[in-house]
Protein backbone atom coordinates (compact mmCIF):
# COMPACT_ATOMS: atom_id res chain seq x y z
CA UNK A 1 0.00 0.00 0.00
CA UNK A 2 1.20 3.62 -0.53
CA UNK A 3 -0.10 5.54 2.42
CA UNK A 4 -0.07 2.80 4.78
CA UNK A 5 -1.56 4.32 7.76
CA UNK A 6 -3.60 7.06 5.90
CA UNK A 7 -5.61 4.01 4.27
CA UNK A 8 -6.52 3.02 7.19
CA UNK A 9 -7.86 6.04 8.47
CA UNK A 10 -10.92 7.98 8.69
CA UNK A 11 -10.36 10.23 5.19
CA UNK A 12 -11.31 10.50 2.11
CA UNK A 13 -9.69 7.83 -0.13
CA UNK A 14 -7.81 9.11 -3.14
CA UNK A 15 -9.17 5.90 -4.58
CA UNK A 16 -12.64 7.40 -4.22
CA UNK A 17 -14.33 9.76 -6.75
CA UNK A 18 -14.08 13.62 -6.32
CA UNK A 19 -17.22 15.70 -7.20
CA UNK A 20 -19.49 12.90 -7.16
CA UNK A 21 -23.19 13.76 -5.79
CA UNK A 22 -23.56 11.40 -4.06
CA UNK A 23 -20.90 11.77 -1.78
CA UNK A 24 -23.00 12.75 1.07
CA UNK A 25 -21.08 15.69 3.42
CA UNK A 26 -20.05 15.28 7.01
CA UNK A 27 -18.42 12.48 9.05
CA UNK A 28 -16.97 9.64 7.78
CA UNK A 29 -16.86 7.27 10.96
CA UNK A 30 -20.03 7.84 12.65
CA UNK A 31 -21.91 7.53 16.09
CA UNK A 32 -18.85 7.58 18.09
CA UNK A 33 -19.00 7.33 21.58
CA UNK A 34 -16.07 8.63 24.21
CA UNK A 35 -16.84 5.58 26.05
CA UNK A 36 -15.62 3.43 23.78
CA UNK A 37 -11.78 5.33 23.43
CA UNK A 38 -9.20 3.67 24.71
CA UNK A 39 -7.79 4.39 28.14
CA UNK A 40 -4.18 3.77 27.72
CA UNK A 41 -1.64 5.89 25.41
CA UNK A 42 -0.90 3.59 22.52
CA UNK A 43 2.59 1.47 22.29
CA UNK A 44 5.81 3.57 22.03
CA UNK A 45 9.22 1.57 20.76
CA UNK A 46 11.25 0.53 23.90
CA UNK A 47 13.00 3.79 26.09
CA UNK A 48 10.12 6.05 25.36
CA UNK A 49 7.33 7.27 27.17
CA UNK A 50 4.78 9.94 26.40
CA UNK A 51 4.66 12.99 28.31
CA UNK A 52 2.23 16.11 28.59
CA UNK A 53 4.05 19.22 27.79
CA UNK A 54 3.42 22.11 29.93
CA UNK A 55 4.60 25.45 27.59
CA UNK A 56 2.68 27.79 30.37
CA UNK A 57 6.24 27.42 32.17
CA UNK A 58 9.15 29.07 30.33
CA UNK A 59 11.55 25.60 30.30
CA UNK A 60 8.21 23.81 28.96
CA UNK A 61 7.78 26.09 26.19
CA UNK A 62 11.36 26.27 25.54
CA UNK A 63 11.97 22.57 25.50
CA UNK A 64 9.57 22.42 22.90
CA UNK A 65 10.96 25.69 21.06
CA UNK A 66 14.33 24.12 20.64
CA UNK A 67 12.96 20.51 19.65
CA UNK A 68 11.19 22.26 16.48
CA UNK A 69 14.12 24.87 15.89
CA UNK A 70 16.62 21.65 15.07
CA UNK A 71 13.77 19.22 13.76
CA UNK A 72 10.65 21.39 11.94
CA UNK A 73 10.52 22.00 8.78
CA UNK A 74 12.16 22.98 6.12
CA UNK A 75 12.03 23.89 2.36
CA UNK A 76 12.50 21.24 -0.72
CA UNK A 77 16.20 23.43 -0.98
CA UNK A 78 16.66 22.75 2.99
CA UNK A 79 17.79 26.72 2.81
CA UNK A 80 15.43 27.26 5.53
CA UNK A 81 13.83 25.94 8.25
CA UNK A 82 11.07 27.75 10.55
CA UNK A 83 12.14 28.59 13.42
CA UNK A 84 9.10 29.59 15.56
CA UNK A 85 9.47 31.44 18.42
CA UNK A 86 8.53 30.07 22.39
CA UNK A 87 6.50 32.98 23.20
CA UNK A 88 4.67 32.57 19.57
CA UNK A 89 4.27 28.91 21.24
CA UNK A 90 2.80 29.91 24.04
CA UNK A 91 0.31 31.79 22.35
CA UNK A 92 -0.67 29.33 19.36
CA UNK A 93 -0.85 26.66 21.68
CA UNK A 94 -2.87 28.08 24.58
CA UNK A 95 -5.62 30.07 23.45
CA UNK A 96 -9.10 29.75 25.45
CA UNK A 97 -9.96 26.47 26.09
CA UNK A 98 -6.52 24.71 25.30
CA UNK A 99 -5.58 21.09 27.67
CA UNK A 100 -1.91 20.40 28.55
CA UNK A 101 -3.13 16.49 27.84
CA UNK A 102 -3.33 18.15 24.17
CA UNK A 103 0.34 19.05 24.06
CA UNK A 104 1.84 15.33 23.57
CA UNK A 105 5.24 14.64 23.85
CA UNK A 106 7.69 11.92 23.43
CA UNK A 107 10.67 11.35 25.63
CA UNK A 108 13.54 9.30 26.08
CA UNK A 109 13.21 7.56 29.24
CA UNK A 110 16.60 7.71 30.12
CA UNK A 111 17.95 10.79 29.68
CA UNK A 112 13.98 12.48 29.46
CA UNK A 113 15.49 14.59 25.96
CA UNK A 114 12.00 15.52 24.42
CA UNK A 115 12.24 13.76 20.81
CA UNK A 116 9.16 14.08 19.23
CA UNK A 117 5.66 16.08 19.63
CA UNK A 118 2.23 16.88 18.04
CA UNK A 119 -0.37 19.63 19.25
CA UNK A 120 -4.63 20.06 19.19
CA UNK A 121 -6.24 23.23 19.67
CA UNK A 122 -9.96 23.36 19.99
CA UNK A 123 -11.47 24.89 17.08
CA UNK A 124 -14.96 25.44 15.60
CA UNK A 125 -14.60 25.23 12.31
CA UNK A 126 -17.03 25.43 9.55
CA UNK A 127 -17.16 23.87 6.36
CA UNK A 128 -19.07 24.73 3.29
CA UNK A 129 -21.09 27.62 3.60
CA UNK A 130 -24.82 26.50 3.43
CA UNK A 131 -24.00 22.77 4.71
CA UNK A 132 -27.02 21.77 6.40
CA UNK A 133 -24.16 20.27 9.18
CA UNK A 134 -21.26 22.91 8.64
CA UNK A 135 -23.79 25.61 9.31
CA UNK A 136 -22.76 26.55 12.94
CA UNK A 137 -19.80 24.71 12.86
CA UNK A 138 -18.34 21.72 14.17
CA UNK A 139 -16.20 21.01 17.00
CA UNK A 140 -12.69 20.01 16.30
CA UNK A 141 -9.23 20.67 16.51
CA UNK A 142 -6.57 22.38 14.61
CA UNK A 143 -3.72 19.51 14.64
CA UNK A 144 -0.17 21.41 14.26
CA UNK A 145 3.91 21.52 15.03
CA UNK A 146 4.47 17.69 13.89
CA UNK A 147 7.68 17.26 14.51
CA UNK A 148 9.94 13.90 15.17
CA UNK A 149 13.82 14.62 15.87
CA UNK A 150 15.64 13.92 12.90
CA UNK A 151 17.71 11.11 14.29
CA UNK A 152 14.43 9.11 14.73
CA UNK A 153 12.88 9.52 11.35
CA UNK A 154 10.95 7.08 8.93
CA UNK A 155 10.41 4.70 11.66
CA UNK A 156 6.71 4.89 11.44
CA UNK A 157 6.60 7.09 14.69
CA UNK A 158 4.72 9.59 12.91
CA UNK A 159 1.68 7.46 12.95
CA UNK A 160 1.69 6.43 16.86
CA UNK A 161 1.37 10.22 17.09
CA UNK A 162 -1.49 10.82 15.04
CA UNK A 163 -3.35 7.75 16.77
CA UNK A 164 -2.47 8.94 20.15
CA UNK A 165 -3.26 12.54 19.91
CA UNK A 166 -6.51 11.45 17.75
CA UNK A 167 -6.83 9.31 20.94
CA UNK A 168 -6.80 12.12 23.36
CA UNK A 169 -9.33 14.43 21.25
CA UNK A 170 -11.84 11.38 21.13
CA UNK A 171 -12.06 11.21 24.94
CA UNK A 172 -13.48 14.74 24.78
CA UNK A 173 -16.11 13.74 22.41
CA UNK A 174 -14.54 15.46 19.37
CA UNK A 175 -14.20 13.12 15.76
CA UNK A 176 -13.16 15.82 13.42
CA UNK A 177 -9.64 17.72 12.73
CA UNK A 178 -8.39 20.66 10.22
CA UNK A 179 -4.71 20.68 9.68
CA UNK A 180 -2.47 21.83 6.88
CA UNK A 181 1.27 20.30 5.47
CA UNK A 182 3.39 20.32 2.42
CA UNK A 183 3.02 16.85 1.86
CA UNK A 184 0.22 15.24 -0.10
CA UNK A 185 -1.61 12.84 1.45
CA UNK A 186 -4.81 11.25 1.26
CA UNK A 187 -6.64 13.76 0.50
CA UNK A 188 -6.27 17.35 -0.01
CA UNK A 189 -9.41 19.72 0.66
CA UNK A 190 -7.66 22.36 -0.68
CA UNK A 191 -4.61 23.31 -2.45
CA UNK A 192 -2.50 26.47 -1.93
CA UNK A 193 0.24 28.48 -3.22
CA UNK A 194 2.68 30.69 -0.62
CA UNK A 195 3.91 34.22 -2.34
CA UNK A 196 6.45 36.45 -1.01
CA UNK A 197 6.70 40.35 -1.12
CA UNK A 198 9.96 41.57 -0.37
CA UNK A 199 11.20 43.95 2.15
CA UNK A 200 14.47 43.47 2.36
CA UNK A 201 15.81 42.36 -1.56
CA UNK A 202 19.87 42.97 -0.71
CA UNK A 203 19.21 40.28 2.15
CA UNK A 204 17.06 38.01 0.08
CA UNK A 205 19.73 37.96 -2.53
CA UNK A 206 22.29 37.29 -0.16
CA UNK A 207 21.03 34.56 0.92
CA UNK A 208 20.15 32.90 -2.66
CA UNK A 209 16.80 32.87 -2.13
CA UNK A 210 15.91 35.68 -4.99
CA UNK A 211 18.07 36.42 -8.19
CA UNK A 212 18.49 39.54 -10.00
CA UNK A 213 16.51 39.82 -12.97
CA UNK A 214 17.79 40.52 -16.18
CA UNK A 215 19.45 43.60 -16.85
CA UNK A 216 18.41 45.06 -13.42
CA UNK A 217 20.90 45.90 -10.60
CA UNK A 218 20.91 45.47 -7.34
CA UNK A 219 20.13 49.18 -6.83
CA UNK A 220 17.51 49.07 -9.17
CA UNK A 221 15.97 46.03 -7.50
CA UNK A 222 15.71 47.96 -4.08
CA UNK A 223 13.95 50.59 -5.87
CA UNK A 224 11.42 48.60 -7.22
CA UNK A 225 10.99 47.05 -4.05
CA UNK A 226 10.57 50.69 -2.19
CA UNK A 227 7.46 51.01 -0.18
CA UNK A 228 6.28 54.75 0.97
CA UNK A 229 7.58 55.59 4.45
CA UNK A 230 4.12 56.23 5.79
CA UNK A 231 0.80 54.57 5.46
CA UNK A 232 -1.92 56.10 3.75
CA UNK A 233 -5.44 54.27 5.59
CA UNK A 234 -6.88 57.08 7.63
CA UNK A 235 -7.82 56.19 11.07
CA UNK A 236 -5.20 53.24 10.97
CA UNK A 237 -3.53 52.44 14.34
CA UNK A 238 -2.75 48.88 16.45
CA UNK A 239 -5.52 47.20 17.90
CA UNK A 240 -6.22 47.70 21.93
CA UNK A 241 -8.46 45.14 24.30
CA UNK A 242 -11.95 47.55 23.55
CA UNK A 243 -11.98 47.18 19.97
CA UNK A 244 -12.53 42.75 20.51
CA UNK A 245 -15.63 43.33 20.24
CA UNK A 246 -16.04 44.89 17.31
CA UNK A 247 -13.46 42.44 15.91
CA UNK A 248 -15.39 39.48 16.84
CA UNK A 249 -17.94 40.75 14.71
CA UNK A 250 -16.24 42.03 11.76
CA UNK A 251 -14.36 38.95 11.43
CA UNK A 252 -18.20 36.21 11.32
CA UNK A 253 -19.44 38.81 9.21
CA UNK A 254 -16.49 38.45 6.76
CA UNK A 255 -15.82 34.67 7.06
CA UNK A 256 -19.54 33.96 6.48
CA UNK A 257 -18.24 33.71 2.40
CA UNK A 258 -15.79 31.34 2.84
CA UNK A 259 -16.34 27.52 2.26
CA UNK A 260 -13.87 26.30 5.33
CA UNK A 261 -13.48 29.27 8.16
CA UNK A 262 -13.55 28.83 12.08
CA UNK A 263 -15.91 30.86 13.99
CA UNK A 264 -14.74 32.80 16.68
CA UNK A 265 -16.86 32.64 19.24
CA UNK A 266 -16.22 34.52 21.80
CA UNK A 267 -14.03 38.47 22.74
CA UNK A 268 -11.57 36.09 24.96
CA UNK A 269 -10.90 34.46 21.58
CA UNK A 270 -10.53 37.72 19.64
CA UNK A 271 -8.70 39.28 22.31
CA UNK A 272 -6.06 35.90 22.56
CA UNK A 273 -6.09 35.51 18.71
CA UNK A 274 -5.35 39.27 18.16
CA UNK A 275 -4.35 41.51 20.43
CA UNK A 276 -0.90 42.48 19.78
CA UNK A 277 2.22 40.55 20.89
CA UNK A 278 5.38 41.82 20.16
CA UNK A 279 7.74 39.64 17.97
CA UNK A 280 4.43 37.35 17.07
CA UNK A 281 1.27 38.74 16.03
CA UNK A 282 0.58 42.45 14.62
CA UNK A 283 -3.18 43.35 14.66
CA UNK A 284 -4.24 46.98 13.25
CA UNK A 285 -7.59 48.30 13.18
CA UNK A 286 -9.32 51.15 11.06
CA UNK A 287 -10.87 53.85 13.30
CA UNK A 288 -13.54 55.77 12.38
CA UNK A 289 -13.80 58.05 14.82
CA UNK A 290 -16.49 58.56 17.24
CA UNK A 291 -19.64 57.20 16.18
CA UNK A 292 -23.15 58.61 17.96
CA UNK A 293 -22.77 56.69 21.20
CA UNK A 294 -19.74 58.43 21.78
CA UNK A 295 -17.70 54.65 20.78
CA UNK A 296 -14.81 54.15 18.40
CA UNK A 297 -16.08 52.58 15.20
CA UNK A 298 -13.95 49.82 13.85
CA UNK A 299 -14.49 49.57 10.04
CA UNK A 300 -11.14 47.58 8.67
CA UNK A 301 -9.22 44.77 10.50
CA UNK A 302 -4.76 43.84 9.08
CA UNK A 303 -3.39 41.65 10.43
CA UNK A 304 -0.12 39.73 10.24
CA UNK A 305 2.31 36.78 12.60
CA UNK A 306 5.88 36.46 13.03
CA UNK A 307 7.37 33.47 11.68
CA UNK A 308 11.27 33.69 11.66
CA UNK A 309 13.24 30.93 9.84
CA UNK A 310 17.03 29.68 10.12
CA UNK A 311 18.41 30.44 7.12
CA UNK A 312 20.79 27.02 6.73
CA UNK A 313 24.04 27.50 6.26
CA UNK A 314 24.21 31.04 5.16
CA UNK A 315 27.84 32.43 6.57
CA UNK A 316 26.83 35.93 6.63
CA UNK A 317 22.86 35.65 7.35
CA UNK A 318 21.74 33.12 10.24
CA UNK A 319 17.84 34.34 10.77
CA UNK A 320 15.14 35.55 7.67
CA UNK A 321 12.17 37.49 9.71
CA UNK A 322 9.29 36.66 8.28
CA UNK A 323 5.62 37.91 8.36
CA UNK A 324 3.00 35.45 7.20
CA UNK A 325 -0.60 38.17 6.58
CA UNK A 326 -2.94 36.56 9.07
CA UNK A 327 -6.50 37.99 8.93
CA UNK A 328 -7.31 41.08 6.95
CA UNK A 329 -11.00 43.06 6.01
CA UNK A 330 -11.32 45.81 3.99
CA UNK A 331 -14.55 48.06 4.01
CA UNK A 332 -13.36 51.53 3.83
CA UNK A 333 -10.00 51.24 2.10
CA UNK A 334 -9.46 48.81 -0.50
CA UNK A 335 -7.59 45.73 -0.12
CA UNK A 336 -5.05 46.37 -1.88
CA UNK A 337 -4.25 49.73 -0.28
CA UNK A 338 -4.77 48.16 3.23
CA UNK A 339 -2.39 45.99 2.08
CA UNK A 340 0.00 48.09 1.18
CA UNK A 341 -0.06 49.99 4.43
CA UNK A 342 0.76 45.63 5.98
CA UNK A 343 3.80 45.52 3.60
CA UNK A 344 4.97 49.15 5.24
CA UNK A 345 4.21 48.16 8.99
CA UNK A 346 6.08 44.94 8.19
CA UNK A 347 8.99 46.73 7.20
CA UNK A 348 8.86 49.17 9.79
CA UNK A 349 8.90 46.54 12.36
CA UNK A 350 12.07 44.92 10.05
CA UNK A 351 11.02 42.45 8.44
CA UNK A 352 12.74 41.20 5.46
CA UNK A 353 10.30 39.59 3.39
CA UNK A 354 6.04 39.22 3.89
CA UNK A 355 4.22 36.07 3.13
CA UNK A 356 0.69 35.47 2.04
CA UNK A 357 -1.41 32.57 0.73
CA UNK A 358 -3.57 32.92 -2.10
CA UNK A 359 -6.35 31.96 -0.17
CA UNK A 360 -9.65 34.97 0.75
CA UNK A 361 -9.33 37.63 -1.33
CA UNK A 362 -4.96 37.57 -1.20
CA UNK A 363 -4.80 37.40 -5.07
CA UNK A 364 -6.46 40.48 -5.88
CA UNK A 365 -3.45 42.54 -4.45
CA UNK A 366 -0.75 39.81 -5.29
CA UNK A 367 0.35 41.53 -8.59
CA UNK A 368 -0.21 45.06 -7.87
CA UNK A 369 1.96 44.84 -5.03
CA UNK A 370 4.75 43.00 -6.48
CA UNK A 371 4.20 39.71 -4.96
CA UNK A 372 6.13 36.65 -6.40
CA UNK A 373 5.02 33.08 -6.51
CA UNK A 374 6.98 30.61 -4.29
CA UNK A 375 7.67 27.14 -5.02
CA UNK A 376 6.02 25.64 -2.33
CA UNK A 377 2.00 24.05 -2.12
CA UNK A 378 0.00 24.08 1.50
CA UNK A 379 -2.32 21.60 1.35
CA UNK A 380 -5.37 22.05 3.83
CA UNK A 381 -7.37 18.91 5.26
CA UNK A 382 -9.57 17.66 7.38
CA UNK A 383 -9.89 14.51 9.55
CA UNK A 384 -12.85 12.51 9.63
CA UNK A 385 -14.97 15.20 7.63
CA UNK A 386 -15.91 14.39 4.00
CA UNK A 387 -17.13 17.15 1.35
CA UNK A 388 -18.48 16.79 -1.93
CA UNK A 389 -16.14 18.95 -3.74
CA UNK A 390 -12.41 20.33 -3.11
CA UNK A 391 -12.34 23.68 -2.80
CA UNK A 392 -10.59 26.66 -4.57
CA UNK A 393 -8.03 28.79 -2.38
CA UNK A 394 -10.36 31.72 -2.95
CA UNK A 395 -12.99 29.23 -0.68
CA UNK A 396 -10.68 28.95 2.00
CA UNK A 397 -11.12 31.21 5.05
CA UNK A 398 -8.85 29.22 7.34
CA UNK A 399 -5.29 30.50 8.32
CA UNK A 400 -3.61 27.36 10.38
CA UNK A 401 -0.04 29.32 12.14
C1 LIG B 1 -10.35 13.69 15.89
C2 LIG B 1 -8.90 14.21 16.12
C3 LIG B 1 -7.85 13.79 15.02
C4 LIG B 1 -6.46 14.34 15.27
C5 LIG B 1 -5.46 13.85 14.16
C6 LIG B 1 -5.79 14.42 12.76
C7 LIG B 1 -4.66 14.08 11.71
C8 LIG B 1 -3.38 14.92 11.96
C9 LIG B 1 -2.26 14.53 10.99
C10 LIG B 1 -0.97 15.28 11.27
C11 LIG B 1 -1.02 16.71 10.81
C12 LIG B 1 0.28 17.46 11.12
C13 LIG B 1 0.14 18.92 10.71
C14 LIG B 1 1.36 19.73 11.06
O1 LIG B 1 1.99 19.54 12.08
C15 LIG B 1 1.84 20.80 10.07
S1 LIG B 1 2.77 19.96 8.72
C16 LIG B 1 4.40 19.87 9.44
C17 LIG B 1 4.79 18.43 9.77
N1 LIG B 1 6.08 18.42 10.39
C18 LIG B 1 7.24 18.47 9.69
O2 LIG B 1 7.27 18.44 8.47
C19 LIG B 1 8.50 18.58 10.53
C20 LIG B 1 9.69 17.87 9.92
N2 LIG B 1 9.36 16.48 9.65
C21 LIG B 1 9.20 15.57 10.66
O3 LIG B 1 9.29 15.87 11.83
C22 LIG B 1 8.81 14.16 10.25
O4 LIG B 1 9.21 13.96 8.91
C23 LIG B 1 7.29 13.88 10.38
C24 LIG B 1 6.94 13.87 11.86
C25 LIG B 1 6.49 14.93 9.65
C26 LIG B 1 6.99 12.50 9.79
O5 LIG B 1 7.80 11.55 10.42
P1 LIG B 1 8.73 10.58 9.53
O6 LIG B 1 9.73 9.96 10.43
O7 LIG B 1 9.20 11.34 8.35
O8 LIG B 1 7.70 9.45 8.95
P2 LIG B 1 7.20 8.16 9.74
O9 LIG B 1 7.16 8.39 11.18
O10 LIG B 1 7.98 7.00 9.26
O11 LIG B 1 5.68 8.03 9.23
C27 LIG B 1 5.38 8.05 7.84
C28 LIG B 1 3.90 8.27 7.74
O12 LIG B 1 3.59 9.60 8.23
C29 LIG B 1 2.91 10.33 7.18
N3 LIG B 1 3.26 11.74 7.26
C30 LIG B 1 4.46 12.30 6.96
N4 LIG B 1 4.42 13.63 7.11
C31 LIG B 1 3.15 13.93 7.51
C32 LIG B 1 2.46 15.15 7.81
N5 LIG B 1 3.08 16.37 7.75
N6 LIG B 1 1.15 15.10 8.18
C33 LIG B 1 0.52 13.91 8.24
N7 LIG B 1 1.10 12.72 7.96
C34 LIG B 1 2.41 12.73 7.60
C35 LIG B 1 3.40 9.69 5.89
O13 LIG B 1 2.48 9.99 4.86
C36 LIG B 1 3.43 8.21 6.27
O14 LIG B 1 2.12 7.68 6.28
P3 LIG B 1 1.64 6.78 5.01
O15 LIG B 1 2.55 5.57 4.99
O16 LIG B 1 0.18 6.47 5.26
O17 LIG B 1 1.84 7.71 3.82
C1 LIG C 1 11.61 34.12 1.51
C2 LIG C 1 10.33 33.39 1.28
O1 LIG C 1 10.35 32.07 1.87
C3 LIG C 1 10.01 31.99 3.18
O2 LIG C 1 9.62 32.96 3.79
C4 LIG C 1 10.20 30.68 3.86
C5 LIG C 1 10.87 30.72 5.09
N1 LIG C 1 11.08 29.62 5.80
C6 LIG C 1 10.62 28.42 5.37
C7 LIG C 1 10.85 27.28 6.18
C8 LIG C 1 10.37 26.05 5.80
C9 LIG C 1 9.67 25.92 4.59
O3 LIG C 1 9.23 24.64 4.29
C10 LIG C 1 8.19 24.50 3.34
C11 LIG C 1 9.42 27.01 3.76
C12 LIG C 1 9.92 28.29 4.15
C13 LIG C 1 9.71 29.47 3.37
S1 LIG C 1 8.82 29.38 1.85
C14 LIG C 1 7.22 28.70 2.28
C15 LIG C 1 6.63 29.41 3.50
C16 LIG C 1 6.17 30.71 3.03
N2 LIG C 1 5.88 31.70 2.61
Amino acid sequence: KKHSFWESQPVKQFSEEQNSETVEEGPVQVNQDAKGVRETGYALPGGYEWCDCDISSAEGAEEVYTLLSENYVEDDDNMFRFNYSSHFLSWALQPPGFKPFWHVGVRVIKSKKLVAFISAIPAKIRVGKNSPKGKDGVSMVEINFLCVHKKLRTKRLAPVLIREITRRVNLFDIWQASYTAGVIIPTPLATCRYFHRSLNPKKLIEVGFSKLGKRMTLSRTIKLHKLPQKTSTPGLRRMSKEDAPQVLELLNAYLAQFDLACLFQSVDEVEHWFLPRENVIYTYVVDAGEGKDGKRKITDIMSFYSLPSTIIGNEHHKELRAAFSYYNIANTASLKSLMEDALICARDENFDVFNALDIMQNAEFMKDLKFGIGDGHLQYYLYNWKVKKALTPQQVGLVLL
